[in-house]
This record gives C-alpha cells, structure tokens and sequence, in this order.
C-alpha cells in the first residue's frame, strides 16, 4: 500500500489545552515501529472519560494531546515483529493492553497488563519513548494508548484486538470501552448470582450496561438510582425494575435503599465518579455480604472514606477497570455475542456525528438524553 512506511498527514481532533474547544488540525502520523500498529480510525465514540481528562482533572492527563478511546477502524500498517495483525484487519483499539507475558497477565487475577502502561500514562509509545503524532513539528501526546479522535492512530501491538470483519464497525467501535466495563463489572468483578437484588448508581451508559448484565445473570430486583427522572423510561428497556432519585428523598439515599430491601442489596456498582456516592453506594450494601463495585472514575485529590465498621462487618468495596475483561482475548468474543444478538450495542447510540462535530458531541454528552454518540471518522 501507497502509504506503508510513510508519514501520514490526517485530520485529527486536538486537545491543546484542558477545557478549551478541541481542534481539527492537520496531524502527522509516524509509521509504525516495532511492536507497533497504525489504524485507519473509522468510527469513534466519546466516552465520559474524555470530558475527564480534557477537563483537566485527571492527573495522567497531558496536554496537547489527541484523546478518544471507544473506536473502530483497519490496521493501515504494521511495524516489525507484529504478527497477530495485519493491513486489512478490522480492529478494536484497547486502553487496558494484553501481552499474555507480563506478571498481571500470567496471574490469573487481573485484566491489567503491564507491558506497556508507563508509556500510555505519559502519553508516549514505549518503543523510544517518544509520540508518533505531530502538527508542524510540534509533538502532540497520545492518550490512554489509543488516541481515537483522529483518521489514523499508533498503538502498541498488544493493545488492539482483531475483530470479525462482518461486524458493523460503526456500532462495535462501542465495545472498546463503556458496554464491556458495565457488562464485565456484573460477571467478572462482582460476579452476581440469580436471584441478587441490584442497585445501579448513575444511568448513563456504563450503568445500563451494568443494569443489562445483571439482568442476564438473572438479579431478581434491578434498582436504578439517579438524579435525573428521566433515565428510568430508557433505563427499564435495559433491566431496570425500579428507580430511585436521590432528590425526592429527605434521609441519605444509602437509608432509602436498605429501608426498601429489607437490610440491603447484594451487589451494588457506582457508575458517576462521585466519592460521596461511592460511599453510599457501599453503605446501601447488605451486611455479612453486600458487594460495591467501583466503576466511575473520580477527580485528582478526591478520596473515597466510610467507617471502618462497614468493611468488619463484611461488605465488600472492589473496583473495576474495563469490567475485568481480557481486552485481546476477549473484545472478539463480545462482538461475536452482539452479532448473535446476545448484547446490546445499538441500543446505546443515541446520536451520530462527523469529527469536524466533536465539540457539539462533548455538549451533548452532557446533555440527559444522550447516551453515545458515535463519530464518523471519515466523512
Ligand atoms: N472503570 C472503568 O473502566 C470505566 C470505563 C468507562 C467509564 N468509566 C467511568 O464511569 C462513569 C460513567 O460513565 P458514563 O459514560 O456512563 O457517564 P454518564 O455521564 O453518561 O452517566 C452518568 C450518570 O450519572 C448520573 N448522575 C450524576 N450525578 C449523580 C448523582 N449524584 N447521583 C445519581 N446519579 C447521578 C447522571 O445523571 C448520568 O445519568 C464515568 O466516571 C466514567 O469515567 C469507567
Ligand atoms: N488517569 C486516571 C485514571 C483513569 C482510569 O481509572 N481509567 C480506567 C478506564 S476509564 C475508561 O473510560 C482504567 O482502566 N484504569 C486502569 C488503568 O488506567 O490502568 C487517573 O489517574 O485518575
Ligand atoms: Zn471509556
Ligand atoms: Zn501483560
């Protein structure tokens, strides 16, 4: 191909300053090096965690940089020694890596990879340390080894998975982040059993997800809890069979919830970010065994507490990165449970751009009735 070895020159989106609008900017992309892949990025969603690190709260984030992490494209190119993909692969990019190799993979007890995260959390490629994008010289960071918001990316060989090439990839750019972390945080980290009682906190994507999973695993009540009434009309199409908004209710909502499920629930995942609901979220649990599950990612400087009695007298407070799935291993496996119908995936996309649109997308997102937008790369 044309381009294999050459410097790219693309549209991308560039975050030059935290909170300041993104710019499409002409970019250049280095070719590969060893261990490294260049994807064509056709379609990329926004995730929650983009707002979060362009706002400027989050410690690991640099600036400038090209952010975006829930895509879809073809490898364009390879460098030397990559083997398990080659041009013309449909692919997922994946935040958390898989090498197979490193202390984390080899446990058997995380879905986090080592190989290559110091580089990905300093924004560089791990092969020289150094960035493959750059606007006139300048260099600009990657972001969470993935850097989606551009028509042509750079990631490490270990951090994308091949995926079915009938897969519509306008659609399964979402299982690269925001569905799996749901779905894997129910069947992987919390592990929820039929019969559980469930609360949801926060229904945005990530806990509609959860909602939907607990569903499959067969949770008997399903409580969605936010401060937005109107989640629950969509949020009951995802297995949600009550709701509850904190803002109707005088007492701390934790008292609420163990008030009208006789003691309090089995399972229960924060989906939000916010360290007082994280603390609710725990406290809504059942004692002798309730399970709070971490998801939401919060703010440099914020802190979680509870009294310490809460763990004595046995829940339980875990956390979840990518709902505990093996990205490589298993991103392949969820695209095929969404082409046989065994996942939603559609269901999440609420609205559907082009890049030159990624501004009006951030606004969006905040705005109640959207879910996921998807971006069209290339149009
Ligand atoms: N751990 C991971 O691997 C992982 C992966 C993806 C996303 N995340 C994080 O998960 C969180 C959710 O992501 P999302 O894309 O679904 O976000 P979102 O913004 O779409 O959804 C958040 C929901 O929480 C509700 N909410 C806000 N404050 C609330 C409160 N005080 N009480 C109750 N509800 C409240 C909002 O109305 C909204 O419906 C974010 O923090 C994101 O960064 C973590
Ligand atoms: N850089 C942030 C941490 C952000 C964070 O926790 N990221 C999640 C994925 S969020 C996807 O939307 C994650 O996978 N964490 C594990 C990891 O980063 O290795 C901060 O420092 O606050
Ligand atoms: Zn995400
Ligand atoms: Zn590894």
């Amino acid at each position: 191909m044309a381009t294999q070895g050459q410097v790219i020159t693309c549209k991308a989106a560039v975050a030059w300053e935290a909170n300041k609008p993104l710019v499409i900017e002409d970019v250049q992309v280095a070719p590969p090096q060893a261990g490294e892949v260049r994807v064509k990025i056709l379609f990329t969603a926004l995730c929650h965690t983009d707002a979060y690190t362009w706002s400027g709260k989050d410690p690991e984030g640099l600036f400038p940089c090209i952010l975006g992490h829930e895509a879809a494209g073809v490898v364009e190119s390879v460098g030397e020694g990559v083997t398990e993909v080659q041009p013309g692969d449909h692919v997922i990019p994946c935040y958390q890596a898989e090498c197979r190799e490193c202390k984390f993979c080899k446990s058997g007890k995380t879905n986090l990879c080592g190989k290559v995260r110091a580089a990905t959390g300093v924004g560089v490629m791990m092969n020289d340390r150094k960035s493959r994008f750059s606007v006139n010289g300048k260099p600009i960071y990657h972001f969470m080894g993935t850097s989606t918001f551009s028509q042509y990316t750079v990631v490490h060989d270990v951090s994308v998975a091949k995926i079915n090439p009938q897969a519509p990839l306008e659609k399964v750019c979402l299982l690269g982040c925001g569905v799996p972390t749901g779905l894997g945080a129910v069947w992987n980290t919390a592990k929820v059993e039929e019969g559980s009682i469930v609360a949801v906190f926060g229904l945005g994507t990530v806990g509609l997800a959860v909602a939907e999973g607990a569903k499959t695993a067969g949770a008997s009540r399903i409580i969605g809890i936010d401060i937005d009434s109107k989640k629950y009309d969509v949020a009951k199409n995802f297995g949600v069979t009550e709701f509850i908004n904190p803002k109707d209710h005088d007492k701390p909502i934790q008292q609420v919830i163990v008030d009208q499920t006789d003691g309090g629930v089995d399972y229960s995942f924060e989906c939000i970010g916010n360290v007082s609901v994280m603390r609710a979220a725990l406290e809504c649990c059942h004692k002798g065994w309730g399970t709070s599950v971490i998801v939401g990612v919060a703010a440099s400087g914020q802190e979680i507490s509870t009294r310490p009695f809460q763990l004595v007298t046995g829940r339980v407070w875990k956390g979840t990165a990518f709902g505990g799935f093996k990205s490589r291993s298993q991103v392949p496996w969820l695209v095929e449970k969404y082409m046989n119908k065994e996942i939603k995936v559609d269901e999440y996309i609420t609205h559907s751009l082009t890049l030159p649109e990624i501004n009006k997308a951030f606004d969006l997102m905040h705005e109640g009735g959207c879910l996921r937008c998807v971006l069209s790369v290339h149009e």
